[in-house]
């Protein structure tokens, strides 16, 4: 299904690699100005090449204070996706304090951050605006080894409903999109070991795991004017995992 998005402006964190990376080239290939955010240089050279045009912001969404510099001067944004996230599995009880303060740095603070950022230009602009946070279908199903990843999706989703609530008047609609594994970067580092997930994927009604495109369709609709009624919801992308 076509979408334009000619005319706004698209900021998507995590955008070197993985997810981020094709929801940043497929809103650039419908008419958005995108401004594609990572940590990682050498991905957004490589994605500049791909997308003449595009703007790219190297910073370490971790780093309260790196992001606010960053992102002082970014210019008006309609729509936001927050996607840059890092899965640190731990047993629970070897669960350290630095991959606590770095998961909920990065998949939680960073989230709020960024979104105040937009938010508030939005606001000041009169203009509308949506948000996407891509959080996971570990945000509603415990996961072993989880921990600390199920718990910074799982605040990821209230936060949404509450920025909702609050961000709603100013017309500026907030969603998720929850999916199930992906093999990108992060879905291989931690899925690639079959005794780990044939079990997953033998509970998965639809039989597979999501493509990166799935999530990218997800967040495409969530972003576009066809889900204009939609704030504060969660779309699953996780082929029924959590139907049983
Ligand atoms: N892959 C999966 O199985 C899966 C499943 C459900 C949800 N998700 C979520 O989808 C999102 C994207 O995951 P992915 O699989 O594409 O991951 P990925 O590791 O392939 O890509 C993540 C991107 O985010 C960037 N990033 C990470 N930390 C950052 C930071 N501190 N500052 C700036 N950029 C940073 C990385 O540089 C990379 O470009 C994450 O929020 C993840 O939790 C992934």
């Amino acid at each position: 299904m076509e979408r334009s998005f000619a005319g706004r402006r698209a900021l998507v964190t995590g955008a070197g690699k993985g997810i981020g990376r094709d929801t940043a080239k497929a809103l650039f290939a419908s008419g958005a100005r995108v401004v594609a955010v990572s940590r990682t240089q050498e991905d957004l050279v490589s994605l500049a090449q791909e997308c003449p045009g595009i703007e790219t912001l190297c910073v370490d969404l971790g780093d309260w204070e790196a992001t606010e510099r960053a992102l002082s001067t970014i210019g008006p944004v309609d729509l936001l996706v927050n996607n840059a996230g890092v899965a640190l599995l731990q047993p629970f009880l070897e669960v350290t304090k630095e991959a606590c303060d770095r998961s909920f740095d990065v998949n939680f603070r960073s989230v709020v951050q960024v979104s105040q950022i937009v938010s508030r230009g939005l606001i000041a602009r009169g203009a509308p605006g949506a948000i996407v946070n891509v959080s996971s279908q570990a945000s509603q199903c415990a996961l072993k080894d989880h921990a600390i990843y199920c718990s910074t999706k799982g605040a990821m989703d209230m936060l949404t409903k509450v920025m909702a609530l609050e961000l709603g008047p100013h017309k500026i609609r907030v969603n998720t999109v929850n999916p199930t594994v992906v093999m990108t970067a992060m879905g291989r580092a931690n899925w690639s070991d079959a005794q780990k997930s044939e079990p997953m994927l033998s509970r998965i009604p639809l039989g597979k795991f999501a493509e990166v495109e799935d999530v990218v369709n997800g967040i495409l609709f969530l972003l576009s004017d066809q889900s204009a009624m939609t704030t504060g919801s969660a779309l699953l992308v996780d082929g029924g995992y959590l139907v049983g």
